[in-house]
């Protein structure tokens, strides 16, 4: 499927709670067929802004159109097109794995055997298969996700709003979440997602905004964004003792950029191995070295003056 026309416009889009603005004014458009992610520390307006998306908190101020609907006026209509999977799961204890697929499923007002048909689809998908009749509580934290996201499907939705979908999860379980919004997406699903990972969002999403204290501070692929406010390659260095700061005056001139943090500096680069060459022909000694490619990591540690998870 092509990317196309705009399935979620927001043009000055604001969340208040009393005098405390979460979201402050953002712009954004996704278009249909593409992986957009919000990318931001604890607190940025991630979550805010996609419960305004999601139709579960009406915006304070700005304008907001989902398929070309208004959220609030239209709340039910968008509903029905939407997939939501929220931050916390809120599956139903007392069910079932499947039951809580054709549960859900009538609230849609989807017919019982169109619903079983449905539900045994959807965890084949997730493969969840094994575990249908067996009750949530015993499945595991990927699990449980999973199935939070094959309810999300119930209703064939054209949009899935997806809320930090792999925090807390081992990385094998997140492995296996990632695996199947790759394939949703390959099948053609709007995906909107958050992430503190930056790997996924950088591997998953055609386009991200990086949200800080609730506005926008940058947009675009990742690719182009990396380029614009990272280097190809970044260094690395920890050197022993309480302060990276005493190094740092010795590293001027290395590179594009150099960043200081409390557990090592960073050079930004274009060839990683020809820096490290010269630190060790400046005489310095650093207890760890790592050569890497530059990542979204950097893009918000310049943009912000800070690491994603402080
Ligand atoms: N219902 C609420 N009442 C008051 N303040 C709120 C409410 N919901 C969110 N906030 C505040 O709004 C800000 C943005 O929160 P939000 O949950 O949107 O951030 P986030 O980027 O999703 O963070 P996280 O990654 O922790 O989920 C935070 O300072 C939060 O405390």
């Amino acid at each position: 499927m092509t990317i196309g026309q705009p399935l979620i416009q927001a043009r000055g889009l604001v969340k208040r709670f009393g005098d405390f603005t979460a979201v402050d004014g953002i712009d954004v458009e996704v278009r249909r067929g593409e992986a957009f992610g919000f990318l931001g520390p604890n607190g940025a307006g991630k979550s805010s802004t996609m419960r305004m998306i999601g139709c579960i908190s009406p915006p304070s101020g700005g304008e907001l159109r989902i398929l070309g609907l208004d959220p609030v006026r239209d709340g039910p209509a968008v509903r029905a097109r939407l997939g939501v999977c929220p931050q916390l799961d809120s599956l139903d204890p007392e069910l079932t794995v499947r039951e809580n697929l054709t549960t859900y499923a009538r609230y849609f007002g989807i017919p019982r055997r169109v619903a079983r048909e449905r539900a045994a689809e959807l965890l084949d998908f997730v493969q969840l298969a094994e575990r249908a009749e067996s009750r949530v509580d015993p499945l595991s934290g990927g699990m449980k996700r999973r199935l939070t996201i094959a309810r999300a499907l119930v209703n064939d939705p054209e949009i899935v709003l997806l809320d930090e979908p792999t925090t807390g999860l081992d990385p094998q379980a997140r492995h296996l979440v990632w695996e199947r919004l790759f394939r949703l997406k390959q099948q053609g699903v709007t995906l909107v997602l958050t992430t503190h990972y930056m790997d996924e969002a950088e591997q998953l999403c055609d386009r991200l905004v990086v949200m800080d204290g609730g506005r926008i501070v940058a947009e675009g692929s990742p690719r182009a964004l990396i380029e614009r406010h990272a280097t190809r390659e970044v260094v690395e260095l920890r050197f022993a003792g309480d302060s990276q700061e005493a190094f740092a005056g010795k590293l001027d001139g290395l590179g594009e950029r150099v960043e200081v943090l409390p557990d090592r500096i960073l050079l930004y680069v274009s060839d990683g191995d020809a820096a490290v060459a010269e630190v060790s022909a400046r005489g310095l000694e650093p207890a760890g070295v790592l050569v890497r490619r530059g990542s979204l990591e950097d893009v918000f540690l310049h943009l912000t003056g800070r690491t994603l998870i402080d």
